[in-house]
């Protein structure tokens, strides 16, 4: 053994015994901590916080402890770190003295592992890269160095991010902290009050980054990011389940993870709507109807407010309640907030009158006029409490009023209900509903919002979809992530600023990802095919993939075959075609005694998984089954495609009994010159 490799594992064996120090030490808070806590809620709080964090570090020893070590030279540009070495971890360690034996990755220093280079080492003479055996109890395997003051960097090169990338896909998806890339990382640290949009084609890393940048702003700013600061919407049950670990690996638990229909409603939608009609619920114009909708019900006064108090008749004329009214509209606020605003101007003028007479008016006084019948009776005629489920039912009843001018009669009569509920509480409402509802409520009152919000493949969003999170952010910034490639759903966006303006942030720069690692070089030229000129430009790390197209008319005996295949190779297998022939699919898996996830359980190597529900995972064998069918199954039916053939890790295998699509066949046309930019970004 190398003397340097000695030194590391002391110093393994050192940061071991400050972790086994630390874990004491927390266990014995957890059983002091309400003795020292003066009062039972805060003893509650403090003891949750201290059985949290030693349950965190009790988890601690089965991982690497630390994956990166960086040194620094005695030049000025080392700064305050001149001559120190650090190692970098998921986590910070500190010995007995309060020694930092492991930084976290997300401190301020740890950026120059990431990003220095041979031509810019930013003080760094050395970084080295550890790598650990994988299997239980984790050991430490060696190492890969670069000396950056030798000129030496090793990039997209090193050993240990190939080996990294090449690790077969079981169970949900991992972290990358050890090995971020310096594009990547840019992103993952940039300021909390940027909004970021990242275009980048499969397997660029996008989820990836998303959720590191999330870890490292709650790391940034914990204060200010505390409680619901950070939300992470993604695009369906399947994806969030597949990406829940990664950030409590990192040691956030307290994000949310939504899809939209879940951030809409606790319940999920009774309806579904006629392709038709969610074209129609989806597009933006809707914003302007539903807006006229609800303004729709102020009215003019049409008489005075005339209260008796004690010997007085206090009034406020017809005149000043249409002038107040008009005020108040102009003003733009919610409505919920304009129509206690107009009450408050109703009683300011009563209590004027009051004070006229010589009388001081008492907080109680005013609190009874303003609550009381007269008052109030005027406020439900000129701006009565609206709520979203009745107007939305009124407007679905019949559209024409607050359509008219905006919609084509085709398009009211795709929305309008062939039979209206009895009232708004019998209604059943449909995912776009939600939408709606959500719009009106937000009409009425600004929702409670995020301080950060990561959406992930945002390029499948409708208009009216990004307005609900615009809604949220208001205060705060977004980190927008997806691929116009893979847009599938019929309002997908065409071009980023546009989607941008939609979520509220029409000046957001749109940045690129162009590093691909996870698709093999053969597979991404493959279904590149499908979409000639527009698929995104992507450098696939991967040379190692294999791919396997064969003709067959017995499509289940040929899937079987090809699951027994890949079942001699380590990693997760999915099997993706239409919802239609997956069920005849599972069975003969099922039949020859091929163990097959469910949705309750998913311990199994073998996925069967409609294409519909493909988006965001990956699997490091990939069976696609009858592709032409997955094209016209829908209208978008090649960006799915796309899709579905872009989740393989490793291998891809294409079944077909029906020709392939023309475009997998053709030869390829030769593209039109690319500039700079990924086609998808414009
Ligand atoms: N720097 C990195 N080092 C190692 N692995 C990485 C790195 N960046 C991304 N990966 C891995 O590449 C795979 C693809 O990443 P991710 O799912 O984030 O890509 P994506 O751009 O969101 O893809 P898609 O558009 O297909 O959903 C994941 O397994 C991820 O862990």
């Amino acid at each position: 053994m190398s003397h340097e490799l000695a030194d590391e594992l002391a110093y393994l064996a050192e940061a071991r015994r400050a972790l086994a120090w630390m874990l004491a030490h927390a266990r014995m808070r957890v059983s002091t901590g309400d003795q020292v806590a003066g009062d039972r809620y805060t003893a509650e709080r403090l003891g949750r916080m201290l059985k949290s964090h030693a349950k965190e570090l009790a988890e601690e020893p089965d991982s690497p402890l630390y994956f990166g070590r960086l040194r620094f030279g005695d030049g000025d540009d080392a700064g305050e770190h001149r001559n120190q070495s650090y190692y970098l971890g998921r986590r910070r360690v500190t010995d007995a003295d309060g020694r930092a034996l492991v930084i976290d990755w997300r401190a301020p220093v740890s950026a120059r592992f990431y990003r220095a280079t041979a031509r810019d080492p930013r003080g760094v003479t050395g970084r080295r890269r550890f790598g650990w055996s994988t299997r239980h109890p984790v050991q430490l395997t060696g190492y890969e160095d670069e000396r950056l003051d030798h000129g030496e960097e090793l990039g997209t090169a090193s050993r240990l991010l190939a080996a990294e990338i090449e690790r077969p896909r079981v169970g949900p998806m991992r972290d990358i902290v050890a090995t971020i890339q310096p594009d990547q990382d840019e992103l993952v640290r940039a300021d909390l009050d940027r909004s970021l949009c990242v275009q980048g084609g499969p397997g660029t890393g996008k989820t990836a980054v998303g959720l590191h940048r999330a870890a490292y702003l709650l790391y940034a700013h914990r204060r200010r990011l505390s409680r619901n600061g950070v939300l992470v919407v993604g695009p369906n049950p399947a994806f969030l389940h597949y990406i829940a670990a990664v950030l409590p690996a990192l040691g956030e638990v307290d994000v949310r993870q939504r899809t939209l229909d879940t951030l809409l409603s606790q319940t999920p939608p009774t309806a579904t709507d006629t392709a038709d009609a969610a074209r129609v619920k989806h597009d933006v114009r809707m914003a302007a109807i539903l807006r006229r909708a609800l303004y729709a019900n102020l009215e003019p006064p049409t008489g005075e407010v005339l209260v008796p108090d004690g010997s007085y008749r206090l009034r406020v004329s017809v005149h000043a309640l249409a002038r107040e009214l008009a005020a108040i509209e102009a003003e733009d606020v919610p409505y919920g907030v304009g129509r206690e605003r107009l009450r408050a101007r109703i009683v300011a003028m009563l209590q004027r009158q009051l004070e006229w007479h010589g009388e001081t008016p008492t907080k109680r006084w005013l609190d009874r006029i303003g609550r009381g019948r007269p008052v109030t009776a005027v406020l439900d005629r000129m701006w009565p409490k609206i709520r979203p489920e009745e107007l939305l039912t009124a407007l679905l009843t019949d559209p024409t009023t607050a359509a008219d001018g905006v919609l084509t009669a085709d398009e009211q009569r795709a929305i309008r209900w062939p039979r209206p509920p009895r009232s708004f509480r019998s209604a059943k409402w449909t995912s776009a509903d939600h939408v709606l509802l959500d719009e009106i409520a937000g009409l009425i009152e600004h929702p409670a919002g995020f301080r950060h919000i990561v959406v992930d493949e945002a390029q499948d969003l409708s208009p009216m979809q990004c307005r609900v999170l615009a809604r949220r952010s208001e205060h705060g910034s977004l980190t927008v992530l997806g691929d116009l490639a893979q847009g599938t759903t019929p309002w997908a966006a065409t071009t980023w600023p546009e989607q941008m303006a939609h979520l509220g942030r029409p000046d957001a720069v749109v940045e690129a990802l162009t590093t691909g690692f996870r698709v093999p070089a053969t597979v991404l030229n493959l279904a590149n095919r499908l979409l000639p000129g527009t698929a995104p430009l992507t450098r696939s790390l991967r040379t190692d993939g294999a791919l396997r197209i064969r003709h067959d008319d017995d499509l289940a005996g040929a899937t079987v075959a090809a699951v027994h295949a890949a079942l001699q190779h380590a990693g997760s297998i999915a099997v993706i075609a239409t919802d239609a022939r997956l069920a005849t699919l599972s069975e003969a898996l099922r039949a020859a005694g091929v163990e097959v996830n469910t949705a309750d359980d998913d311990r199994h190597r073998v996925t069967a998984l409609p294409a519909t529900l493909a988006k965001g995972l990956e699997f490091d064998h990939v069976i696609a089954v009858e592709p032409d069918e997955i094209v016209r199954a829908e209208p978008r039916g090649l960006n799915r495609l796309y899709v579905v053939l872009t989740r393989a890790v490793t291998r891809l295998d294409v079944l077909h009994s029906r020709p392939l699509p023309a475009l997998l066949t053709e030869p390829v046309r030769e593209a039109p010159p690319r500039t700079g930019q990924p086609a998808g970004c414009s």
